[in-house]
């Protein structure tokens, strides 16, 4: 077999946090956090290909017709803010891995589709990383003709990439403590029906949680904690029922730093969304709606207004 042929996919999805309670910022600089987490069937794929050269190299596209594919057709954004470098999580990811593996011989280049808006709150970055981990784990053992890495060390080798990436490894629904990454896996009765609008500029995460801090520095916070019922409710209710109970302590943090939110997330309720919320650290903003045909004329009508949305399910 040719070098060229040896390559691997893997895809991670998107997500949304439909409750995200932080505590106190901690001496470390993270915060405790609530969250429950539920991906979404908007995602990334990465490829892993081993090359004749050194080192690790990164492509990156837009999927077409994904939030990013809207965003550049608008001309908000560009993928030339994605770090092809070793900044880019799915290189840290790539290396460690590979670390795990005798030496690679040659280069590995990482082909990234991107439908997940950058420093959007929806975690695409952590996606990358978690489909590069599962993508050169499957490649690094069969070059090597060693065994794959197990979930449980994959798991490990997320969780110190970033707090979102065991969720993005992971998918479905959620609770995540912690940091947020110790996952506790929750099942959903039937997938919830989402409008996501992405927003012109991303929000830096760390200025999101910075935010917080400041806006809470007066105020006894105290321990993060899923609201009684929440479970439950999306093991079995009704996206009715369980409307009243999704929220995010990041929302008037994210609404401070980037007040042109406020009429997106006005524009769910006069559309009758049950529920218009911030996703993690912002900018997208997430509009539940009742089901998929609901879902696709709210996409359509935000679309018109000019606006990257997309209807999706989740998980
Ligand atoms: C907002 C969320 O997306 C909600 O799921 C996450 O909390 C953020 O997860 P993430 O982007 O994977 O975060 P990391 O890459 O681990 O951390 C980026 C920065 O976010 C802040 N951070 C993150 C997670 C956490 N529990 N507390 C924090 O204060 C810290 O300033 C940290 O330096
Ligand atoms: N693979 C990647 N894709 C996008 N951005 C990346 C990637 N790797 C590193 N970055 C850097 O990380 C920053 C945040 O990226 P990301 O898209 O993960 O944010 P996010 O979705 O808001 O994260 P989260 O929801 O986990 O807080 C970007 O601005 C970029 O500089």
């Amino acid at each position: 077999m040719s070098t060229s042929q040896l390559a691997e996919r893997a895809g991670a999805p998107g997500k949304v946090n439909l409750f995200f309670a932080a505590g106190p910022p901690r001496p470390d600089g993270y915060h405790d956090v609530a969250s429950l987490y539920c991906a979404v069937s908007t995602g990334e794929t990465v490829r892993a290909t081993l090359t004749r050269g050194a080192g690790t190299t990164v492509g990156v596209a837009a999927v077409p017709g994904s939030l990013v594919a809207q965003q550049l057709d608008r001309g908000t954004f560009s993928l030339d803010t994605v770090p092809t470098d070793g900044s880019n999580l799915a290189v840290r990811a790539a290396e460690a891995v590979l670390a795990r593996f005798p030496p690679l011989v040659g280069g590995l280049h990482l082909q990234i589709d991107k439908a997940v808006p950058v420093a959007g709150g929806m975690g695409g970055g952590s996606a990358d990383a978690a489909a590069a981990l599962a993508a050169v784990n499957r490649l690094a053992a069969r070059v090597s003709g060693e065994p794959a890495l197990d979930d449980d060390a994959l798991l490990e080798l997320a969780a110190g990439l970033g707090a979102d990436v065991p969720f993005a490894l992971t998918g479905g629904a959620a609770v995540g403590t912690g940091t947020g990454a110790r996952l506790r896996p929750v099942a959903v009765g039937a997938p919830l029906h989402l409008v996501l609008v992405a927003a012109e500029a991303g929000l830096p995460t760390p200025a999101v949680y910075a935010e917080l801090d400041r806006l809470r520095a007066d105020e006894d916070v105290p321990p993060p904690r899923l609201p009684e019922g929440l479970v439950e409710r999306l093991g079995a209710g009704t996206a009715e029922e369980l409307a009243p109970l999704l929220a995010n302590d990041l929302q008037s943090a994210a609404l401070s730093l980037a007040p042109q939110l406020e009429p997106v997330l006005a524009a769910g309720a006069d559309a009758g969304a049950l529920a218009s919320f911030v996703s993690g650290s912002g900018p997208t903003v997430a509009h539940l709606v009742a089901d998929a045909a609901a879902a696709a004329a709210l996409a359509d009508v935000l679309r018109g207004q000019g606006a990257p949305a997309l209807a999706v399910r989740a998980p």
